[in-house]
């Protein structure tokens, strides 16, 4: 995809071939397995000396579309899509640590990815270290000589932290590290962390990237070098997490909207946060959008709009927070986020229900923090929900 093509462009024709005998939209490749032309052929693509498809599990063209969109909009060399977020996120680890090493991670990440690092990647000698990686010089202070990889997320699920990326990725190249950046909550559309010094990004492609809440899917872009070795250890050895080529489909047509689906998700956030800002029975509201959030002015500069993730804190607690959940009708009482629909959850006991009490207190996740991820609705709707359930409190 011709480089100078506009992000817009980029996310409606990137990937697409071509080469289809007239069809304006690819077909699907629902194949498990595709056919030699001869048994030298076979032994040749298994060689790696003749291009072609073999195994879907080694590469489709169908996600190989979907992985050359999404490296285009990321501005990669390559992309690899994935069954999950989880599945991004394990097949990269695994394609880069081995027993011994030592990594730093980001001590507020979703609830599933600080379970893979503190108990899944301790149970292969993988030793983890999760640091405030808003604080840069942390960072540094905890590089051992065996520290192989940084993960940040930015903003963070659910605080909305907003780490450094390019001070990091300085640090990182520094040590030798592999710098990797979950960008699931702000997609290419809105930071591109790779632009910014970051090794690899991964994403739960679950979440704004098909942004209809009908598939469940993850993506990792970066150099080439990387991704083929995520490709061919983590992928097709390690986890064996791959996408089905339906689901890549889907994300494919998903894509073809990003832009405009992010411009209004970030419209009505903006709404959103400023009903809650002030309102008498909530104590603090965290999105990056706010002057007086701390991140703001790291966020100002690496992201090209403030997301569509708010995070608030009633004064009440957690007792205050439940009874909301109950209380809205319009929005949606629902883990995940990026769909069209509003939905709304508590992370200390549902999407952080993995954390422990004193990792929740670590990471500044209050029991009364609930979280919302802004949807394509009527603003005033969503503010007239919002309205109703906290008049109940
Ligand atoms: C229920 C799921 C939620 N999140 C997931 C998630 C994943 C993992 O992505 P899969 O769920 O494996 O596609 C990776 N990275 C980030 C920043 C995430 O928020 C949720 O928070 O609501």
């Amino acid at each position: 995809m011709n480089k100078e093509y506009g992000f817009a462009t980029k996310q409606i024709h990137g990937g697409h071939t071509k080469n289809l005998p007239g069809a304006l939209t690819s077909p699907i490749y629902q194949s498990s397995t595709f056919v030699f032309d001869s048994a030298q052929q076979g032994a040749k693509r298994f060689a790696g000396e003749e291009d072609g498809f073999i195994y879907t599990r080694l590469g489709n063209p169908t996600e190989m579309e979907l992985e050359e969109k999404l490296a285009g909009l990321d501005n990669a060399e390559a992309g690899v899509v994935t069954a999950s977020g989880m599945g991004a996120i394990s097949s990269t680890m695994h394609t880069f640590l081995k027993a011994g090493d030592h990594m730093i991670a980001s001590k507020v990440v979703y609830g599933c990815t600080h379970s893979l690092f503190d108990e899944g990647l301790r149970r292969y000698d993988v030793d983890v270290t999760f640091v405030d990686t808003t604080d840069t010089a942390a960072i540094e202070a905890n590089i051992k000589e065996n520290t192989r990889l940084i993960y940040i997320e930015t903003p963070a699920n659910p605080t909305l932290d907003i780490s450094d990326i390019g001070a990091i990725a300085k640090i990182a190249k520094a040590h030798d590290c592999l710098f990797v950046v979950d960008n699931t909550f702000c997609t290419p559309y809105i930071q591109r962390p790779i632009d910014l010094g970051a090794d690899l990004v991964v994403y739960s492609a679950t979440k704004y990237l098909n942004g209809h809440g009908d598939v469940v899917a993850g993506a990792v872009t970066g150099r080439k070098e990387l991704i083929d070795q995520i490709h061919m250890v983590g992928m097709k050895d390690m986890t064996g997490s791959i996408i089905s080529p339906f689901d890549a489909f889907l994300v494919s047509r998903g894509l073809k909207t990003l832009d405009i689906r992010m411009e209004k998700h970030v419209q009505n956030a903006k709404k959103v946060v400023a009903f809650l800002d002030g309102h008498p029975k909530i104590s603090k509201v965290y999105y990056p959008g706010l002057e007086s959030f701390k991140g703001h002015e790291v966020a100002k500069r690496q992201m090209n709009l403030p997301g569509a993730m708010i995070s608030f804190e009633l004064k009440d607690g957690r007792a205050a927070g439940e009874k909301l959940m109950d209380a809205v009708e319009l929005l949606t009482l629902a883990v995940s986020l990026g769909d069209a629909e509003t939905l709304i959850e508590h992370p200390a006991s549902m999407t952080h229900a993995t954390y422990s009490p004193e990792a929740l207190q670590k990471a500044g996740i209050s029991e009364g923090l609930v979280r919302l991820s802004i949807g394509l609705e009527d603003a005033k709707d969503l503010i007239n929900d919002l309205d109703q359930a906290l008049a109940q409190l």
